[in-house]
Parts: structure tokens; sequence; C-alpha cells
């Protein structure tokens, strides 16, 4: 009977851009923040990053909660912006804020999201990722250190949010916009139809 029900969805996530985006697909859905490990290892190619991570973090809510929810999909994503070869996480503080934007402005840089499904009770998981390039305006010092002082920067991947204050100060982007924000729901959706989830019924 088990294999036959839909399975709960537990978005392991402390992000509320995640929550907004995930409901967006209008699916009952569960939070749990994940406090996975978040180091890397240096060599390690953007789409490995992310997909390790978005893995790490729903395997982390998985096995504490495997016993309680034998049905149940633990999905899981991470973002880095990247500048050439350079990984840009979150900022520690304002100035480093100010150092990455001060990379990014006049510049196309590249964003992944990986995003991992993990399925409780048969132990299956999916994990894929999604690349948007983003163009920044040229910005001076006085520009940045306005948006700095917002305090938009300071949990965002690369310091900007593109949803937020920080639209004003990108050019365009190609690729899907979700990914930039934190959850590219496309790919997102096509992996939860592998689990029997569908977004739009018949
Ligand atoms: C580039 C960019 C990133 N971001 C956010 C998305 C992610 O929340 C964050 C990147 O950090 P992550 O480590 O991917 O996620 P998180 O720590 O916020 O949440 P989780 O608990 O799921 O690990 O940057 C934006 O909101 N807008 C943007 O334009």
């Amino acid at each position: 009977m088990e294999e036959t029900c839909t399975p709960k969805l537990i978005l392991a996530s402390t992000s509320p851009r995640r929550r907004e985006l995930l409901a967006s697909l209008q699916l009952p859905f569960e939070v749990v923040p994940s406090h996975a490990d978040e180091s890397v290892q240096a060599g390690w190619s953007p789409d490995k990053i992310v997909e390790t991570l978005a893995l790490r973090k729903a395997g982390a809510v998985a096995r504490t909660i495997r016993e309680q929810h034998d049905n149940t999909l633990i999905i899981g994503s991470d973002t880095i912006v990247v500048l050439n070869d350079e990984v840009l996480g979150k900022p520690v503080d304002k100035a480093d804020a100010a150092r990455m934007i001060t990379l990014l402005q006049g510049r196309t840089h590249r964003v992944f999201t990986g995003v991992a499904c993990i399925h409780t009770g048969t132990g299956e998981q999916r994990v894929g990722f999604r690349e948007t390039a983003v163009t920044m305006k040229p910005l001076d010092t006085e520009a940045i250190a306005a948006y700095v002082e917002t305090g938009e920067p300071a949990d965002k991947a690369g310091a900007y949010a593109i949803q937020g204050l920080g639209a004003t100060l990108i050019e365009g982007i190609q690729g899907c916009y979700f990914n930039v924000v934190g959850l590219p729901i496309s790919l997102l959706s096509d992996m939860l139809s592998g689990f029997g989830i569908r977004v739009l019924r018949p």
C-alpha cells in the first residue's frame, strides 16, 4: 500500500525564499531546518558543490525523521555565485558584501543551484542543478555602499538578492530566474514527478 501513496513533502531549509518558491507549486509541505556540514573540497566544480551540499542538506533531515516518516520526500537545495572560477557564498559582514558586489559589478557571473530529493522509505535519491548567467550593471563605490547598507546582502550568496532591491543592480539574466532566487522550480517539479508527485494533474 505504501508505494501507491503520494509521499509527504519536507523542505530541508532555513531559507524563506525557498519556502515561498516551493509554496508556489501549491502542494502541501512542512519545513525542517537542515544543519548540514557545508564544507567543500578545493577543486570541486560548481555543479559538484551545489549537488553535494543539496544532498547533504536533504540527507541530514532524512536521518533525523526517517523513523517517524517512512513515506516522505525530503528536498534540499544549495545556491552559489561563481565569477570566473571564484565561488562566492554568503558574505561574512558588510565589508565582505561590498567586496563581492565590487567583483560582480559590470560583469557576467553564473549562479548555480543544486536540488536534491531523498525518499525516506526507499532511500531513492535524485539530484540535479541549474545554471543561470547574470549580468550586473557597472556600479560606483557609492552605489555599492548604499546597497550594502540596506542589509539585503547579508544572507544571500554573492551578496545580492535579485528578488529585492538587488534587482536594480541587474542588467539581465540568461536562464532560470527562480534558480537565482534559490530554488529552480521547473527542475524541482520534474524531479517530483519522478517520485509520483504531479504539480499539474489532469
Ligand atoms: C544570488 C541570490 C541568492 N539568494 C539566496 C538563496 C539562498 O537562500 C542563499 C544562498 O545560501 P544557501 O546556503 O544556498 O541557502 P540558505 O543557507 O539561505 O538556506 P538553507 O537552509 O536552505 O541552506 O542566497 C537570493 O535570495 N537571491 C539571489 O539573487
